[in-house]
């Protein structure tokens, strides 16, 4: 598709950067439970500095990184080498400007809730203070007027990252074994269809967090903002394998659907990819992953933002897009 238009000339308000699924580990290449996907663990660092040049030459650069889930990879745990792992990733990421993280499945088979809330990748701006056990990782930051983006906690409900003696470790279990009757529980319970969705390795969205999201966005829609939303699970059955949506995906997008100020949802953890533009115009994206990614292509993307609309400029598997703001179509 063709991104370059007339107005294009003009210069973005600002640009962003988005990568997804980085999954870095010192191993050779593997590949995915099914064996249907390659996984180059080592080359996925190359990747991330080849997407640290592509943003460096950009005309207008980019105010901050979108990194939406999965950085490194749980087999990290296995060989005790999680630590030094991130901090291989995080070296990289020095050398790009303000880094936003959201967290995924494999930050949960790495570190604890309560390491990763004290770690580099909590990029909440109140990074230092102990937090309550069942609280949720999400924040929401405007890095210029007029814009907002919001950083979910998919996790939030989970039987992973969550202490087994915590209440939302138990409803999240209770959830799981309602749908899911496999000794496995990254099982699916069924080989088709949304029920998919309820294994071990996704998760949800605790009551507080839709209530705060919900808040969020009702305040957004009094400034008249454009609001991006980001979490490591996608949210729309047509932007995804069902496999990798977030249990209670429908929750969230009734919330999202019913405020004016939302334009955008991103996600990782499909590696495949996605898109879908629903009825109320809001885009959903679920962003390729970098772990799959051939060392000869890349997955990196940078958004440009103006006043009706942002337009991804993908570099390899990922495409080019116009995304029109709902009423600006
Ligand atoms: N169909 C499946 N059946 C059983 N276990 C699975 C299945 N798919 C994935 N898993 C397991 O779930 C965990 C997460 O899967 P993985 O493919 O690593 O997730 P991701 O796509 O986030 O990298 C791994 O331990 C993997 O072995």
């Amino acid at each position: 598709m063709a991104t370059e238009t007339m107005e294009d000339c003009e210069p973005p308000l600002f640009t962003f950067g988005i990568i997804a699924d980085i999954q870095y580990a010192d191993i050779d290449d593997g590949f995915n439970f099914k064996q249907t996907r390659k996984r180059y663990y080592r080359n996925s660092l190359r990747l991330l500095q080849k997407a640290n040049e592509g943003w460096n030459v950009e005309q207008v650069k980019p105010s901050f990184i979108l990194q939406l889930g999965d950085i490194i990879d749980g087999f990290n745990k296995k060989f005790d080498a999680s630590q030094c792992a991130l901090d291989r990733v995080m070296r990289e990421f020095n050398h790009s400007p303000a880094v936003h993280h959201v967290w995924g499945n494999h930050e949960f088979y790495n570190f604890t809730r309560g390491v990763l809330f004290s770690s580099v990748l909590n990029t909440k701006s109140n990074q230092d203070r102990v937090s309550d056990p069942d609280e949720f990782y999400a924040y929401h930051f405007s890095p210029t007027p007029n814009f907002r983006f919001v950083v979910l906690d998919a996790y939030d409900l989970s039987v992973i990252g969550r202490e087994q003696a915590s209440e939302k470790y138990k409803q999240s279990l209770k959830l799981l074994k309602e749908h899911n009757n496999k000794e496995d529980l990254n099982h699916p319970p069924v080989f088709s269809g949304l029920e998919q969705r309820f294994v071990k390795f996704n998760g949800g969205f605790s009551q507080d967090q839709l209530e705060w999201l919900d808040k969020v966005l009702s305040e957004a829609d009094e400034a008249q903002e454009k609001v991006t939303v980001a979490s490591h699970l996608p949210v729309h059955p047509d932007s995804t394998d069902p496999i990798c949506l977030a249990w209670n995906y429908s929750e969230v997008l009734s919330i999202l659907q019913s405020h004016r100020s939302v334009v955008c949802f991103m996600a990782g953890h499909d590696h495949d990819g996605g898109y879908h533009r629903d009825a109320s115009g809001i885009h959903y994206l679920t962003l390729e992953g970098v772990i799959e990614t051939p060392p000869e292509s890349n997955a990196f993307g940078t958004m440009h933002v103006y006043a009706d609309r942002m337009v991804l400029k993908g570099n390899g598997r990922i495409s080019d897009r116009v995304l029109a703001y709902p009423g600006n179509l």
